[in-house]
Order: C-alpha cells, then structure tokens, then sequence
C-alpha cells in the first residue's frame, strides 16, 4: 500500500511514521526543500522533530504531484487555516476512492467551517464519501517515538473510517471509529483555547484546583457547542473530547498551554507567536469560537475570555474575576 501525508511538519511527519509501518512508501509533502531533502538522507526531521528517527520508507518532496501519485489513502495535516488552499492546490492529483482524512484541528475563521466541511466546500462531491478525521490525545513527540498512543477516527461513511482504522493499526497505535464527526471535530478544535485558558491559570500560578475546573467547565461548553451543531454529547467524554482535553490542558508538550501560560505571564499575544515555529491552532479557534458562540446563540464564556485576553488586551486577572463572578447556576444547565 501507497500513502500520502501532506504537511510536514511535527504532526504529518508523526503519522507518515505511523503509516511506513503498515505501507510500502509514504509521499510526505512539504514547502521546505531543505527539509525534505534531510528526511530523505538522514531519516529525520530535524526541523520539527529532532533526534527522533523516521522510517526510510518516509519520502518527503516538495510537488504535491509526486506526494500523492498513486496514494491509496491521504492524510492533511496542514494547519487548519492553510488547509483550503492546500487542497485546492493538491486537488488536480488527488486519488479518487482514497480516504482523505483531515487531521487539522481547528475551526475555520471566516466561514466558521469545521475541516470535513471545508473540505466537502473546496472538493468536488466525488471526494465526499471519501472524507474523514482523525483526532484524539496524541502528542506528536510521542507519536513519533511510538509511545502508546489512542485516537477517534470518524467519517460520515463508516467503511471509509475503517480502513483508515485498519492501515493505521500498529503494536503502538489504536483507533476507534466513530460516525459524529461533528463532536469530534468540536472537541478537538475547542480543547486548544480551553488549553490556552489553563496555561494562562497556569502562568497566573492559579493551583490545581482552577486548572480542574477549567478542564470541568471547558467541557461542558464545548459539548453545548458541540451538541447545538448535531454532535452526540457522548463524544465529548470520549478521546477526541475529554481524553484531548486533559493531555492539553495538563501536558508539558502542548504548544496552546504554552502560549496561555505565556499570556498569564503578562506578555502580548504577537510577542509570544513570534518565538514560536509551530502552530498553536487555540489562537485562531479562540476568534472562531467567540463568532460561533454569538451565531448560534451558545455560551461559551471561558472561550470568550480567551479571546478578550489574546486579542484585545484584557487582563488575565481581571478574566479570572468574572468568570468567578457569573451570575450563580445550576452546573447541569
Ligand atoms: N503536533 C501535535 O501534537 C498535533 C497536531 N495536530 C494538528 O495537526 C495540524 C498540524 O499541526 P502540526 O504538524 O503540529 O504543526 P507544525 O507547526 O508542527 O507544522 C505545520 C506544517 O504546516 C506547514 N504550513 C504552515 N502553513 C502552511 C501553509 N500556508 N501552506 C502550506 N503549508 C503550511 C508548515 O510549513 C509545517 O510543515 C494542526 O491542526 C494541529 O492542531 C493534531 C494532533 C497532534
Ligand atoms: O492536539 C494535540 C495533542 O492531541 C497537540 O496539542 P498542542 O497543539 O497544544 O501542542
């Protein structure tokens, strides 16, 4: 089997590893030249990944052409905000009848679109049974040291979603499928600005108690989220809800913890984004959270704060009061 990951950067490049268990060759497609010509030569990236060995059977270039030529299953792993365009770009090769699994967590900011919506928008209905995501705790660290690693798999067509389970399926990777796509693209987009809102905890020295709290009542946000756009609430106590959801807010490795502990420490968002080389999809996903969050009339008031600290400057302190001081609730509400 042939396959093909787009995006090389630390989460492509882990599932391309995942892949060359179970497949001859995967395509990796990256921009860098460079880079690719080192995965090729040295078996590492040393850009996103350094010191971990890649698979041989991992060949990285620079044409989309190449990377999907007779690919049998396709991986995006481009962040979400330059998935439309890479795919509109990778559309004139794209394989027809091969999965096309999204593995962007993230919600689009100006249509507000999850990525299997964005990708039944940019492909043509051919494509749409086609369509899957892959989401779940899932450091790429560790995914590319083959530590133990568990994730959802879910499409709209439950074939498509397992043979994405069966070519994925190695001694250190499991998956389960699942048909709600929607709760799981909204746990996983959401976990990334609740995880914001624990680093920022974090970075303020708030204890474990705010942290718990903010994993408690992240989630019962992004399940009324979720659950308003038609997701099944149990997803959400699953891996690609709640399992995500405490990697992120608890663990060392996550780019969105770091950025709100930065934030927390007081210093400005552009600040921070500019010492980072990865994504940190929780940024963005904060803006598209607070417009979904008016649109379809669904309180997300820890999202909100995010945003208000982020992008318009408020104090985390002062964002911390009035989350403390909302009006009194029932917690089941
Ligand atoms: N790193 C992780 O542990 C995990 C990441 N993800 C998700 O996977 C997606 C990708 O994340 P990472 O690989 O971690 O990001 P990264 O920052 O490590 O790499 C991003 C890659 O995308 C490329 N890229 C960025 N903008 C681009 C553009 N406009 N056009 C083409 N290529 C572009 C970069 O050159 C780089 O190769 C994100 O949505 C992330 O939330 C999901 C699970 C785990
Ligand atoms: O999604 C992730 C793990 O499942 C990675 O989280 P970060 O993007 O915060 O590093």
């Amino acid at each position: 089997m042939r396959a093909a990951v787009i995006g090389s950067g630390s989460f492509g490049t882990a599932l391309a590893n995942v892949l060359a268990v179970n497949c001859e060759q995967v395509g990796l497609w990256g921009r860098d030249a460079a880079l690719a010509d080192a995965i090729n030569t040295r078996h590492e990236n040393s850009g996103y990944l350094p010191g971990i060995p890649i698979s041989p059977r991992v060949q990285a270039t620079t044409s989309l052409k190449v990377a999907l030529e007779g690919a049998e299953m396709v991986v995006l792993a481009t962040p979400s905000h330059a998935t439309r365009d890479v795919i509109s770009h990778a559309l004139p090769y794209l394989p027809k009848h091969a999965p096309i699994i999204t593995v962007a967590k993230g919600i689009e900011n100006e249509t507000l679109l999850t990525m299997t919506e964005l990708l039944e928008d940019c492909l043509p209905e051919e494509y749409h049974p086609y369509i899957a995501v892959l989401s779940g705790p899932s450091f790429a660290k560790e995914l590319a040291q083959r530590m133990p690693t568990v994730v959802t798999i879910a499409s709209h067509w439950d074939k498509v979603a397992v043979r994405c389970q069966k070519a994925l399926q190695t001694e250190t990777f499991r998956s389960y499928t699942s048909n709600d796509v929607v709760g799981v693209q909204y746990g996983g987009a959401l976990k990334n600005v609740i995880a914001i809102a624990a680093g920022i905890a974090d970075g303020l020295g708030m204890g474990h108690n705010a942290r718990a709290a903010i994993i408690t009542r992240g989630l019962a946000e992004i399940t009324r989220l979720a659950v308003r756009k038609g997701g099944n609430p149990l997803t959400l106590s699953g891996l690609s809800g709640m399992g995500d959801l405490v990697l992120t807010c608890t663990g060392e490795l996550s780019r969105n913890r770091h950025v709100g502990m930065e934030l927390g420490r007081g210093r400005a968002l552009q600040e921070i984004l500019a010492d980072m080389k990865q994504v940190a999809e929780g940024v963005k996903t904060a803006k598209s959270a607070r417009d979904l969050s008016r649109k379809v009339g669904v309180e997300l008031p820890i999202c909100d704060q995010v945003y208000a600290i982020a992008y318009e400057g408020k104090s985390a302190r002062a964002a911390v009061v009035e989350l403390m001081t909302r009006q009194p609730k029932s917690e089941l509400v």
